[in-house]
């Protein structure tokens, strides 16, 4: 990881200690910000007994969490450093007394102007994947963790970050003629659903709004594996197209249970299944944790293939950044 990452996010956890107790943690941001906060709830919740709660940004300041204040940490994401209610979210939590650490790839935004501290990330293809948004986000998650709880799981966890651009090369290469099959079988489909549960959630619904429905105008939207069979199991039919995502933790039962049954009233079931990742240069433990991250490389190679296939660029808008909203 680049030294600037990892100073920031030193000065970060300095700060949070001189903070004192942390009682309550708020993660908050807008679209594939917020789907990208998701996994650090899965964690945080997993490995502390402090209250986390993800929230689109502007649903945080309407909601007005009582437990938001002096002893609570808000932790913010915009990509650009502009969306306007991540903007006002952090300005909200930081007047409200939180501490306020935003992340994002912009310098000198209108974010980083309303949050205490920023980390920075880097994007584009050739950047190390631990320079990337979740790269940077676990380099502080797991230095978090060690100051709330210090173990060595979470120093393993961030030596993980060395060998991560490893996992999730290989793992484009493996993945690639696979996905140019799925997306040349799945490129006339009107609608694709997205299946996932636990530590993979905000990449299936990153993938349904963001991926598909944003930069594809493909009808989509995100099911949880458990919830699929709480209503959406209905609209299960033979010519209905699934992309589903079986995960490596306990979660992965709930995800088996929702593939096996699509699959039996489906023809067009795509299963991401992370047993297949080569996670081996990971600690068995930590795996479900990197997982994520090795599935978001294969839901942005289905966004390619599909923008490909489809002749219809990532980047094309038909509102967004061009009409007030
Ligand atoms: O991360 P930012 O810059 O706040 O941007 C948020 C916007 O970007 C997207 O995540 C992707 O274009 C949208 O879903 C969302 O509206």
């Amino acid at each position: 990881m680049k030294e600037q990452f990892k100073q920031e996010i030193k000065t970060v956890i300095e700060a949070t200690q001189a903070k004192g107790d942390i009682e309550s943690i708020y993660l908050v941001a807008c679209g594939g910000s917020h789907a990208f906060l998701q996994p650090a709830e899965y964690v945080l919740s997993k490995e502390t007994t402090i209250p986390t709660t993800v929230l689109p940004s502007r649903e945080f300041i309407t909601r007005e969490p009582k437990a938001l204040g002096e002893h609570s940490l808000v932790v913010s994401c915009s990509h650009s450093g502009t969306t306007p209610e991540t903007v006002a979210a952090t300005k909200y939590a930081r007047e409200q007394g939180a501490l306020t650490v935003a992340f994002a790839f912009a310098d000198e935004s209108p974010l980083e102007k309303e949050a205490e501290y920023t980390i920075h990330y880097a994007w584009g293809p050739e950047t190390d994947a631990s320079d990337l948004n979740t790269g940077v986000l676990y380099g502080w998650l797991f230095a978090y963790l060690n100051v709330v709880n210090p173990s060595d799981k979470y120093d393993r966890a961030l030596k993980a970050l060395d060998v991560l651009n490893d996992v999730t090369t290989k793992t484009r290469e493996q993945y690639t003629p696979i996905i140019a099959k799925w997306a040349s079988e799945l490129k006339r489909e009107p609608i694709v659903y997205s299946v996932a549960s636990g530590i993979n959630a905000g990449q299936a619904y990153s993938f349904a709004i963001c991926w598909l429905q944003e930069m594809q105008w493909v009808n989509s939207a995100y099911i949880h594996s458990g919830e699929y069979f709480h209503g959406p199991f209905e609209i299960t039919d033979f010519d209905v197209p699934f992309i589903m995502c079986e995960g490596l933790g306990k979660a992965r039962a709930m995800d088996e249970r929702a593939v096996d049954f699509a699959k039996k009233h489906s023809d067009k079931v795509y299963v991401i299944d992370n047993k297949d990742f080569d996670m081996s240069l990971i600690d068995e433990d930590l795996q479900d944790y990197y997982s994520q991250i090795v599935s978001g490389v294969v839901y942005r190679l289905i966004a390619e293939s599909f923008a490909y296939e489809r002749g219809h660029s990532l980047d094309v808008r038909r509102y967004m950044w061009k009409l007030e909203y």
